[in-house]
């Protein structure tokens, strides 16, 4: 029998120690704990190794120096392994650092050696209920200022939360005593909107009930993978446009290609008319899709001034100079990351791409410009979502420009697979 795992994720003080701790004083069940902290001094690991080590004994393994998403996936598979073999216990928690993204994580008990003696139960995010409303979901007043990155020293920090909560099944939506009534239906409606998957639960001083916790197999990779509400929106579009469900397979190469294409018979622009969730507290959803690049000082001018009420803009994006790479734009907080994820097929040579197309009979394909395109979820609130298109049409190459030099404009987005590039945006 593989023992059931439960990764934790969430941002630096939303709550996960404190929820830890009321599951282990519980006394339920017997439940190992790993715990993984940025920085030499694990005070998280002391904490509840304190306290369980005297009134249940329970193990608690903590893996410093690193976060285990990147650098310490071989020590997180061994490290839970070694707890496998020399302790017995019913459940393993995985507290993720504040800053791990969590679905490396979760591949690891699903693809890695430590999905033998595992099997990943749930993947659990603690959402700090004040701080998530005065940053995404306050309408009126500018979030607290988000500062820092991740280790990789690029990745914005909001870019995280938001991950988090878009890659998760259950969503603890903690320290609810410092929001009031109108305020807690915001924040639901929103985190509804980024991750439309999840069972939602309100929390204060993360008190759940340990079944509601554990013991409930809700973990798909794939589900997973596909849940986040900007996904859902391009997804939705593209079946609009399509008329049938089908299901397209990744054909970036290199990519963990998120990014799947489909016709628009119009080749520039593409005009919706989508049938979207009705709109609540003034919550917007809405797709960007062009099969045009964009001029790369205009976009960069553009996302160094967003307007207020953008929450999430995701997908990928073709800059003009960049004809190779596939490049994924996110946006969170008040920064932009463009990224590298993959190659567009249309750069390789006329092999690869008649085999790749061959591999994906379903992939649009323009005569002169292959799969290169554009193709953006936008999530906002209080917001113009076509005054945003429009003003993203005129990042947009003009027709001359089109027959202009492209290298030789001055461009800031990435070159290398993996690279990045973050704008801020200052409001
Ligand atoms: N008001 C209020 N405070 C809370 C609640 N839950 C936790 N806190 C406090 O918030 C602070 C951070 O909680 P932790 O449990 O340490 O948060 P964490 O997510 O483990 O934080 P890191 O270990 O830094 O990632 C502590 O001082 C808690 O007492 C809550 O529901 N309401």
């Amino acid at each position: 029998m593989s023992v059931p795992v439960t990764v934790l994720s969430g941002e630096l003080g939303a709550g996960k120690t404190t929820l830890l701790s009321g599951l282990l004083e519980s006394g339920e069940r017997d439940i190992a704990v790993l715990v993984n902290d940025v920085g030499a001094v694990n005070v998280d690991a002391d904490l509840v190794e304190a306290r369980t080590d005297l009134e249940t004994g329970e193990e608690v393994v903590a893996l410093e120096n690193g976060c285990i998403c990147c650098s310490l996936g071989n020590e997180l598979s061994q490290a839970v392994i070694q707890l496998w073999k020399e302790h017995e216990f019913d459940h393993l928690v995985v507290e993720a650092s504040g800053v791990s993204e969590p679905e490396p994580i979760a591949r690891q008990f699903v693809r890695g050696p430590a999905g033998g003696p595992y099997d990943l139960e749930a993947v659990v995010t603690v959402v700090d209920a004040r701080r998530f409303y005065d940053r995404f979901a306050d309408a009126d007043a500018d979030g607290p200022e988000i500062q820092g990155a991740d280790d990789s020293g690029t990745r914005p920090l909001a870019d995280l939360v938001l991950e988090q909560v878009e890659f998760c099944d259950l969503l603890v939506v903690n320290k609810y005593d410092l929001v009031d009534d109108d305020e807690r239906e915001r924040v639901v409606a929103l985190l509804e909107t980024l991750q439309p998957r999840a069972e939602i639960v309100t929390t204060e001083y993360g008190a759940l009930e340990p079944d509601e916790l554990l013991g409930v197999e809700r973990f798909d990779l794939e589900e997973a993978a596909e849940s986040a509400g900007w996904k859902q929106v391009i997804e939705a579009e593209e079946h609009e446009h399509d008329g049938h469900d089908h299901d397209h397979g990744d054909h970036h190469d290199h990519t963990d290609s998120d990014h799947d294409h489909d016709h628009d018979h119009d080749h520039d622009h593409d005009h919706h008319d989508h049938v979207h969730p009705p709109e609540r507290y003034g919550i917007a959803v809405d797709t960007y899709h062009r099969r045009r690049p964009f001029h790369p000082e205009r976009l960069e001018a553009f996302l160094s001034d967003l307007p207020d009420g953008l929450v999430r803009a995701k997908g990928l994006c073709w800059i003009a100079g960049r004809e190779k790479q596939a490049i994924t734009m996110s946006y969170a907080g008040d920064e932009t990351a463009l990224e590298v994820t993959g190659r567009w097929i249309a750069s390789f040579s006329e092999e690869r791409q008649e085999l790749y197309r061959q591999g994906q009979p379903d992939l649009p394909w323009d005569d002169e410009w292959g799969d290169r395109e554009t193709r953006l979820a936008l999530i906002g609130r209080n917001i113009d979502l076509e005054a945003l298109a429009a003003r993203l049409d005129e990042c947009l190459l003009t027709d001359a420009e089109m027959d202009e030099d492209w290298p030789a404009y001055e461009n800031r987005a990435p070159t290398g697979m993996g690279e990045s590039a973050v704008v801020s945006s200052e409001r």
